[in-house]
């Protein structure tokens, strides 16, 4: 990772989910200092009310990041991975969405989210975290030109209108727009897919924020802007020192370009680990099923593999291995078993291995699938 670019300490009143200012308040540590924990979710869930029930997207999920790094998020349709990381900026499906647990964001000083109402969350959006959505096609107000949405993502960190010209002109070169004061006028419908998501994620980096949650930014993208899509974010991530939360369906992507990897099964991290280890020592038998159904892990003349069976709704789900029906190493005592999420091996820092498999130990690693990690292979 490269050098951050050190950001602004947070005024005690700028800060979220923080006492009052009658109460005291320790002063802030520097939000950009590579390493530091940036991200703490600690048992996070989120319900949603629907007619059938409750539906269960996020589990009691924990997970950590720190700043600078690249977390992916993977899993099948339906696991959580969506809810969860709006859950990471406070936002939720539906007003009456039920939030438990704790997202801090300790570096910034900031105890814990969930539960702040917008007011309140609004301090963090922008100069803190911000979002790059699924589909770049819905995300930009049709009536508004493409360089009146960059300059309101800047908030008023840049004053008077020639030195905010000059920013949104800068941020749209930054995203690799081409003649970019030519754009300003321009509306969202007179720009490609791939333009807009560049514009996106220029609007994403307006205040330099310390992290960013990327969710599918490439899926509903042409194939050959993908790849470009995405080399863009991580070079931004890179250059600025921004910490990455990018979720995917596809384990082969993020498995090439992250530090680490959580993989999310009906609603749970069911093992979080570093990019290289979870790919070479996956120790819960769902992980090792993704992996053995990568196309690098099949021969050339053999068919691709599926994973047999489908995920459980996530409605009455009780506190047992939500993978079991699928699982080929289930035996009749994970019905007994109530899961949560060990660490592998001796642990030495929260962010080490974990899985939430109970025979995490007795899975060999020397019968892992072959693959090819992040550094290792071919770098998108
Ligand atoms: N507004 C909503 N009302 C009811 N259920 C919802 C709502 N939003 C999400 N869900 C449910 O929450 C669960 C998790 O959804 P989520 O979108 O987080 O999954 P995902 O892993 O991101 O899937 P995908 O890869 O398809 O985006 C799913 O069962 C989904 O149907």
């Amino acid at each position: 990772m490269s050098a951050a670019t050190p950001g602004p300490a947070l005024a005690p009143d700028e800060r979220v989910g923080m006492p009052e200012a009658d109460e005291v308040v320790p002063a802030p540590a520097d939000p950009r200092e590579p390493g530091d924990v940036l991200l703490e979710v600690r048992d996070l869930r989120v319900s949603i009310p629907t007619p059938a029930g409750p539906v269960h997207a996020a589990d009691g999920v924990t997970l950590t990041l720190r700043q600078g790094e690249v977390l992916g998020v993977v899993g099948e349709t339906g696991s959580g991975k969506s809810v969860t990381c709006r859950a990471l900026l406070g936002l939720r499906p539906t007003p009456k969405t039920e939030v438990t647990g704790t997202v801090a964001y300790p570096s910034l000083g900031v105890d814990d989210i969930t539960g702040l109402p917008p007011r309140r969350l609004r301090r963090l959006w922008g100069r803190h975290v911000a979002m790059i959505p699924q589909n770049p096609m819905t995300s930009l107000d049709p009536v508004k030109r493409i360089g009146d949405q960059v300059a309101e993502a800047l908030g008023d960190t840049v004053k008077g209108a020639a030195a905010r010209r000059e920013r949104v002109i800068e941020l749209l070169r930054q995203v690799g727009l081409p003649a970019p004061e030519r754009r300003l006028d321009a509306f969202p419908h007179q720009f490609s897919g791939g333009m807009l998501q560049r514009t996106l994620i220029a609007i994403a980096i307006a205040q330099n924020p310390a992290m960013l949650v990327a969710d599918e930014p490439t899926t509903a993208l042409d194939v050959l802007i993908q790849d470009q899509i995405l080399g863009l974010l991580l070079s931004l991530q890179r250059d600025l020192g921004t910490s990455l939360v990018l979720v995917s369906h596809d384990l082969s992507v993020v498995s090439q370009v992250c530090d680490r990897v959580a993989v999310m099964y009906a609603g749970q991290v069911v093992e979080i680990a570093d990019t290289a280890t979870l790919l070479t020592q996956p120790r819960h038998p769902y992980t090792r099923a993704l992996i053995g159904a990568l196309p690098s892990a099949v021969a050339r003349d053999e068919p691709l593999r599926v994973i047999p069976g489908a995920p459980p709704p996530l409605v009455g789900l009780g506190p047992t291995c939500r993978f079991a029906a699928r699982c080929e190493l289930h035996e009749a005592a994970c019905d007994e078993w109530r899961t949560e999420l060990l660490a592998v091996g001796a642990p030495t820092r929260p962010d080490s291995h974990h899985s939430r498999c109970r025979r995490a130990d007795e899975l060999d690693a020397a019968a892992a699938p072959p693959t090819t990690p992040k550094d290792q292979g071919e770098q998108r």
